[in-house]
């Protein structure tokens, strides 16, 4: 009987649940800190705005100083950015820029564009006067801590750090941050038909595709990721291989994760060499990604994805991935959205299918068919399209759940 897909995902996180538990943190200048998980509840040591300022290249004014029909006031010295500007004088308006600090009495600003003339004078202009129109206290105003005070949460424990959030730290002025050590996967390719991209391609072989698909899933995923290179056919090759990672004491690895050789063939090396470990190879209610091993190698979680490509990005993302944001915090999920299908199609009964497709504007066309080594279509694909298994026929119109990738 095999697995359901919610199953397989749970043990794989009991499976991690310890591992995840050990880790530590790790203070990284920010932008080592791209793709990590925020450590500690962070406040803002400032606020922010720090100051108020100008929203608006203008006039910043008193709105007493003008009436409904408007007011010709004097011009006092320009606040450049970056400056900290005299007080206004009552009667007075000082040209400003955007971004730069209001004068201390200043209330308001009134863009150049609706004052008149429509231009700033000459800094040597010492008698210019401006015409301007009355305007609401506030209008153009960037107040102090409008976006942030001092002293609020910035950012909770457990935040994916990308580019808006640490956009957010830098300007509060942090220059490092706090993040949680990630968990650091061995992974390990297999298969004596496979070969290193960037080698002569001979008779029979192929090049690994799994070995960059998944460390790059991994790596956006917040993981840390040793390659071991491929391994062959060879069940001693691949514990030998293992073993010498494992001795590493420099890169200790928190999780095992290998590709191809768990299903029926005669050379099943993932199968072979795990024999006598307590690692159990089972079938999943999942197309692609049925065949999976779990366990543990001498005392490590180890996590076997099958060799197909499209296998093995469908088994991160419906496996690892969440299970990796259940027990090590890495909130990294899928956004989920439901959607309409462009055309109808059919699915095996009994099986949660995974497919890929493109998603425009609220509908999803698939790319390519089910086939799990089509690695083309996969890379057309901005979504997975999940088909539960009691479902056989969807028609045109109708409405799917997709994952965006
Ligand atoms: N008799 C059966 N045969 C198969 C079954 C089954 O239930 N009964 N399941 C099929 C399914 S589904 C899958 S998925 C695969 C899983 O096979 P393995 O995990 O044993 O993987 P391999 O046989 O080593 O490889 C499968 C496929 O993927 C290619 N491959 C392997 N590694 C890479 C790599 N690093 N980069 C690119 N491509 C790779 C390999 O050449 C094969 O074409 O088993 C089915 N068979
Ligand atoms: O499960 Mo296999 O991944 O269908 O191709």
């Amino acid at each position: 009987m095999p697995r359901s897909v919610a199953a397989h995902r749970q043990a794989v996180a009991e499976l991690l649940t310890a591992a995840a538990a050990r880790k530590g943190t790790l203070r990284l200048p920010l932008m080592d800190a791209l793709g990590r998980v925020l450590a500690v509840d962070l406040h803002a040591p400032l606020s922010l705005p720090p100051f108020a300022n100008s929203q608006m290249d203008g006039f910043a004014v008193r709105s007493a100083d003008i009436p409904d029909g408007g007011a010709r006031l004097r011009v006092a010295a320009p606040v450049p950015a970056g400056a900290a500007p005299e007080a206004l004088k009552a009667g007075h308006a000082a040209p400003i820029m955007t971004g730069a600090m209001m004068p201390e009495g200043a209330d308001a600003v009134v863009p150049i564009e609706k004052a008149t003339p429509g231009t700033f004078p000459a800094p040597t202009d010492v008698d210019a006067e401006v015409e301007l129109p009355t305007v609401e206290p506030g209008t153009y105003v960037r107040d102090c801590g409008s976006d942030i005070e001092k002293g609020a949460l910035a950012l909770a424990s457990g935040t994916l750090l990308g580019p808006s959030q640490l956009g957010l730290l830098a300007a509060l002025g942090l220059g490092e941050v706090e993040t949680r050590q990630p968990l650091r996967v061995l992974l390990v390719t297999t298969g004596d038909e496979v070969l290193e991209p960037g080698t002569e391609l001979t008779a029979g072989k192929i090049y690994d595709s799994n070995g960059t698909l998944l460390e790059a899933s991994m790596r956006q995923a917040g993981l840390d990721v040793v390659r071991t290179g491929i391994s062959g056919d060879q069940p001693g090759d691949l514990l030998a291989v293992l073993r010498q990672h494992l001795r590493n004491t420099e890169k200790p690895v928190d999780v095992i994760v290998s590709t191809g050789g768990v299903s029926k063939g005669a050379y099943e090396v993932v199968r072979l060499a795990m024999t006598g470990h307590p690692v159990e190879f089972l079938h999943v209610a999942m197309q692609p990604g049925g065949p999976q091993g779990l366990g543990t190698f001498e005392g490590t979680p180890f996590v076997g994805f099958p060799g197909n490509p499209v296998s093995c990005l469908v088994s991160f993302e419906m496996f690892l991935r969440p299970a990796l944001s259940q027990v090590a915090g890495t909130p990294s999920p899928r956004p989920v959205l439901r959607v309409r299908l462009a055309a109808d199609l059919t699915s095996p009964e009994g099986k949660h299918q995974v497919r890929r497709g493109t998603v425009v504007d609220g509908v999803v066309r698939m790319e390519g068919g089910a086939g799990s080594h089509l690695v083309h279509a996969l890379a057309r694909a901005n979504a997975l399209v999940q088909i539960p298994g009691d479902v056989t026929e969807l028609a045109e119109g109708d409405e799917v759940e997709v994952w965006m990738l």
